[in-house]
């Protein structure tokens, strides 16, 4: 269980995304994208209108049940990106770097592109933006909602 969590709005996303097509451009021009579902979607989207790539290919690896780790996965293949040669794969964050193990294995000659990157998966990436604490929860926009909460002055008071 994480001991701490990291909040990521839309708007940091957003920079954090169009950051890692700016750094992505000069090892490009790529043929396509592999985006890492489900998390990978979102940013593979922002990326390839920065970078300017219409050919977005997906593979499906499955391995959490909220923040339980299992089993991974391979639910779909990315049978259009053959050995990855020319193509970039996009996920939202690297954690343990299992997901980013099994992709890297179905595309060896891809280039492995993420946000956020925690230290034990790190060295499995070739690019990403932010390093995230170990410990550390990253709570994505698509997993947050904005709620309530009541004034400071009213927290524990037994009136009203
Ligand atoms: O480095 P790892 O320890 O493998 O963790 C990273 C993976 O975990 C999350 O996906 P998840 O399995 O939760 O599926 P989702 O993207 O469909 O939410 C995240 O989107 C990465 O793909
Ligand atoms: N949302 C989210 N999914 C993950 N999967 C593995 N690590 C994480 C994390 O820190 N946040
Ligand atoms: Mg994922």
């Amino acid at each position: 269980m994480a001991t701490n969590y990291a909040t990521v709005t839309w708007d940091q996303l957003h920079r954090d995304a169009r950051q890692l097509a700016e750094i992505l451009i000069p090892r490009g021009p790529f043929k396509g994208i592999v985006a890492v579902t489900r998390g990978g979607l979102i940013p593979a989207a922002i990326i390839a209108r920065e970078i300017d790539c219409r050919l977005i290919e997906t593979v499906s690896v499955v391995t959490y049940d909220e923040e339980e780790q299992g089993q991974p996965m391979v639910l779909k293949a990315p049978a259009a990106a053959g050995d990855g040669e020319g193509f970039l794969i996009i996920d939202d964050l690297v954690d343990s770097g299992v997901t980013a193990q099994i992709v890297r294995q179905l595309l060896p000659k891809a280039v492995f592109a993420c946000l956020y990157a925690k230290p034990s998966g790190k060295p499995l990436t070739d690019l990403f933006v932010v390093e995230v604490p170990q410990e550390t929860w990253v709570l994505f926009p698509w997993d947050t909602a904005p709620l309530f909460i009541p004034p400071l002055a009213r927290k524990g008071s037994t009136a009203g």
